[in-house]
């Protein structure tokens, strides 16, 4: 089922999520759902707390074709290396594109949704998505990465809007 999206500045986006002890049909549902959120938004990723769901649990699909799903239970960035800026956009911020600074290459330890360890390595886009993600997790929206001015500036813009959307 599609599920909305909260939007900046809600509150609920900045409560870090909590880890998933155990993967189980409510969870393989959220899963699902988000992918569905994710593919119409459309989005190259979601995080749980960005349907008001507060649990370690995210999708990303960079995919050209949108067909390569990756679903990451408990994710942790474990190396980071480098630094890499890219314009970067988000789904819980619609029409706010700004440059950010991220590790160039990372390395993250998750599971999949039958709970087996995974480990993987991303640079490039992948990467910057992950870390956009697992920012999520932590209750951390990337305009918190940008000047307190251009907060302020992105928060009037959003509320003015929200309010003209009643
Ligand atoms: O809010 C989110 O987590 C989704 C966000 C992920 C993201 C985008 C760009 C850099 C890092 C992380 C988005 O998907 S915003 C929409 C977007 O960037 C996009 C949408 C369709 C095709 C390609 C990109
Ligand atoms: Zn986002």
């Amino acid at each position: 089922a599609l599920l909305d999206i909260l939007e900046y500045p809600d509150p609920r986006l900045n409560r870090p999520a909590t880890p998933i002890v155990r993967v189980n049909k409510d969870i393989l549902r959220l899963a699902d759902d988000m992918a569905e959120t994710m593919y119409d938004a459309p989005g190259i990723g979601l995080a749980a707390p960005q349907v008001a769901a507060g649990q370690q649990l995210i999708v990303v699909d960079i995919s050209e074709n949108r067909n390569e799903l990756l679903t990451l239970v408990n994710p942790e960035i474990i190396e980071a290396h480098g630094i890499e800026e890219m314009k970067e956009g988000c789904l819980s911020v619609p029409g706010v594109y700004e440059l950010v600074q991220r590790a160039e290459r990372i390395k993250v330890r998750a599971q999949d949704l039958q709970g087996k360890p995974l480990e993987l390595e991303a640079d490039g886009l992948l990467a910057v998505c992950l870390q956009h993600e697992i920012d999520h997790l932590h209750g951390r929206i990337f305009v918190e990465h940008l000047s307190r001015l251009k907060q302020n500036l992105i928060r009037k813009k959003l509320t003015k809007r929200q309010r003209q959307a009643g």
